[in-house]
């Protein structure tokens, strides 16, 4: 990151938004900071949020940084990348969080050889809690990688993975906020229905998720072994957990990261 001098957004949509708030957050010059966006809704609101410099032309932004971040939808990847394969010289890195498309396609896309490296980032990004998986591409070097996981490191940890492995990253962790956010509104539902305030049923399941999640990365036990130290023998929690077992929960989340992987394939294509 020492050598990077600007970061520039291809893109500046929730993830991009997610990225930039955690550099800032991690104390990253927002003057090194620009994002190309096409909405001007969009430009308005980062302006005003974050004071980031936008603009609204792609080649202008290359031109201008040295490390770039493509977070465009993978369906518009052709269009965001027109134009832009001569700007990509030796001394550009191009770090993509498409969701599905692999290092190969962007390069095809860019006429050539470049330094890519793929990145899987998660939404909690905004709130210095995020996941991200990164692989290298072919060409990228091995400080190109270095750089990343720095970026990706002021908001939340980081994992490497094999590229082939990326699909599922996307499937678990990229995807896996909704289905937690999920979880948080079925569990503040049920309590609810048992007769708790909205407000009351809602603090409670949030921060029995982050109390849980917190208990199973600090502790470093199984969650198996965890969830035991909550099950009395004939007491309330096993009597719960029957009913998880009978609704198919843990098969429903295996399905749902194999549904969402399959998604991430289909839109590599
Ligand atoms: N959201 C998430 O949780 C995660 C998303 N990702 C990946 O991040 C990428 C972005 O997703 P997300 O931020 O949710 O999507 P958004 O739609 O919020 O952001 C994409 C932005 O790119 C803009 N855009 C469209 N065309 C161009 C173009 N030609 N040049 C520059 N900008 C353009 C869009 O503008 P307009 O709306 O006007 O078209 C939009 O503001 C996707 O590839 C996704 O797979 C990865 C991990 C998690
Ligand atoms: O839903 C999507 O396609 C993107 C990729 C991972 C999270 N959101």
């Amino acid at each position: 990151m020492e050598k990077i001098d600007k970061i520039g957004f291809i893109g500046g949509g929730n993830m991009a938004e997610a990225i930039i708030k955690g550099l800032i957050g991690g104390a990253f010059p927002v003057a090194r900071l620009l994002v190309a966006e096409p909405s001007d809704e969009r430009r308005r609101l980062l302006e005003d949020r974050y004071g980031v410099h936008v603009i609204s032309d792609n080649r202008e932004l290359v031109r201008d940084c040295d490390l770039l971040v493509l977070a465009v939808k993978p369906q518009v990847r052709e269009a965001a990348l027109a134009g832009l394969a001569e700007l990509f010289t030796d001394d550009k890195l191009l770090i993509s969080i498409l969701a599905g498309v692999g290092t190969s396609e962007l390069e095809r896309l860019l006429s050539g050889p470049r330094r890519i490296i793929r990145a899987m980032p998660n939404t909690p990004a905004l709130v210095g809690a995020g996941a991200t998986a990164l692989c290298p591409g072919r060409h990228a070097r091995p400080a190109d990688l270095r750089t990343a996981q720095h970026l990706f490191e002021t908001t939340g940890i980081v994992q490497l993975v094999e590229e082939g492995q990326m699909d599922a990253v996307t499937g678990l962790s990229g995807s896996g906020p909704a289905y937690v956010f999920t979880i948080i509104e079925a569990l503040a539902d049920g309590g609810v229905l048992q007769g708790l305030p909205r407000h009351t049923a809602l603090m409670l399941a949030t921060q029995t998720l982050l109390g849980a999640a917190r208990m199973v990365k600090e502790s470093g036990e199984h969650p198996a072994v965890l969830r035991d130290k909550v099950c009395s023998p004939g007491g309330t929690t096993i009597a719960a957990v029957q009913a998880l077992e009978e609704g198919g929960l843990r098969a429903t989340l295996m399905e749902a990261v194999a549904r969402a992987t399959e998604r991430s394939r289909e839109l590599g294509g």
